[in-house]
């Protein structure tokens, strides 16, 4: 029985996906792996037993990758599978900054009583009155996922578009439309778009990636927007822009104490992901990613280990993560001679410093040649996997 813990609230139909070998709930200990949305495990009591962790979502800096990569734990996202319902919300984000419909909402609550709205609206509306989309130009930082999609999406609004990524992979190249402007220096998307969308991962090299300096450099009355994480925008750098006017709005998903009351903050509270869609998506995907990996050793959507994945059709598995230094496949193979096992299959690939090896035997390899394979210089985990589990 695999023991599976969660620490938020996942949706039902992720944990209906694993089967009668799993248990799955909040309160588990030694458990094997751990489903998670945005709860912060930076301070997590890592038990031995645990060999994965699947963020049900995009971002993954509620998760110290460094030291789960040191104990040999797998972490997954679930990459694309929220990023419909964010680019829906950015879209929502940009006509709430562009049009006072929040304002004007709130100010037809107050009329309950009035017998003359009717009229009396027609005088009101035009404090509430603003601009289009249409005609303007967006700059996307980021053009992954979420950016591709916000990107097409504000041509067909009529917008022009400008996107900006050096490390774009080639799917996401693939899916972005041609009509969007590629700026291959920032400063010039920072100089030419009426509003401004980021959606990149937050670390160390891209926090406060928003700060005076970069403001400095944009349109007056730039709107910009942040439905990728609150680090990325130095707060009081965009508040004094918004003071000063030189910003005219700034619509975030990250709400702090600092930006909630300001009048050119339009604060959501973190909704970008919360549709019951993508909800599924990625509950449905981190379920089979954690299964995968538990039952099999196949790795698929890690953000700190390869891709790695094999069928898997021979009596016995060895998956080993190790360092990617020289002669550790030799060294993991000759480990294997005393049980005079053959290999079948053998994969192995790297990702940065980290490197995956799956051997397919025809047979059980004893407790004394894993044993040596795991007091090899440079491995980190050998995790064994029985044929009859399929
Ligand atoms: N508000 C929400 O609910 C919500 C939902 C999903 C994702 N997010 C956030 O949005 C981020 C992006 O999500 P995604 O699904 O598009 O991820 P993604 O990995 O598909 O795309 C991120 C893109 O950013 C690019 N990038 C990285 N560093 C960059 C830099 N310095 N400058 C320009 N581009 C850079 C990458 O090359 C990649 O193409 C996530 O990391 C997460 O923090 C928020
Ligand atoms: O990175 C993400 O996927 C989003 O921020 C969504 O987070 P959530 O799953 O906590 O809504």
């Amino acid at each position: 029985m695999y023991k599976v813990k969660l620490y938020n609230n996942i949706a039902q139909v992720g944990l209906d996906t694993f089967n009668e070998n799993y248990e799955v709930k909040e309160d588990l200990e030694n458990e094997d792996a751990i489903l998670v949305r945005s709860a912060n495990l930076h301070d997590l009591d890592y038990n031995p037993n645990l060999k994965c962790i699947a963020r049900a979502g995009a971002g993954t800096n509620n998760i110290d990758i460094k030291t789960c990569t040191e104990k040999g734990i797998v972490v997954f996202n679930t990459p694309g599978a929220n990023s419909n319902a964010v680019k829906e919300i950015v879209f929502a984000g940009m006509l709430l900054a562009s049009r006072d419909i929040y304002g004007g909402i709130a100010w037809a609550k107050t009329q309950e009583s009035n017998e003359n709205l009717a009229k009396d609206m027609e005088k009101q509306k035009k404090k509430y009155a603003g601009t289009e989309l249409n005609g303007k130009t967006l700059g996307v930082i980021g053009c992954g996922a979420i950016g591709v999609q916000v990107a097409n999406l504000a041509l067909r609004f009529g917008m022009k578009v400008r996107g900006y990524d050096p490390y774009m992979s080639i799917e996401a190249a693939w899916n972005l439309s041609r009509y969007v402007k590629h700026d291959s220096d920032v400063k010039d998307l920072y100089k030419n778009s009426d509003f401004i969308t980021i959606h990149i991962p937050l670390n160390d090299k891209t926090k406060d990636t928003i700060n005076k300096e970069t403001i400095a450099l944009m349109k007056d009355g730039v709107k910009i927007l942040n439905f990728a994480r609150g680090g990325l925008v130095n707060e009081d750098d965009i508040l004094g822009a918004l003071d000063s006017g030189k910003v005219s709005a700034y619509v975030t998903d990250f709400p702090s104490p600092k930006l909630v009351n300001h009048p050119g903050v339009i604060a959501i509270p973190h909704l970008g992901a919360s549709t019951a869609e993508s909800e599924e998506n990625c509950a449905v995907k981190a379920a089979q990613e954690t299964m995968h990996y538990l039952q099999y050793g196949n790795i698929k959507n890690s953000v700190n280990m390869p891709e790695c994945h094999m069928d898997f059709n021979t009596p016995f598995r060895i998956c080993v993560i190790h360092h990617n230094v020289p002669k550790m496949i030799s060294q993991i193979t000759n480990g294997l001679s005393d049980d005079n096992a053959n290999i079948e299959n053998l994969m192995n690939k790297s990702k940065n410093d980290i490197a995956y090896t799956i051997l397919d035997l025809d047979k059980k390899a004893s407790a004394q040649t894993i044993e040596k394979i795991q007091s090899i210089q440079g491995v980190i985990r050998v995790t064994t996997y029985q044929g009859d589990t399929l």
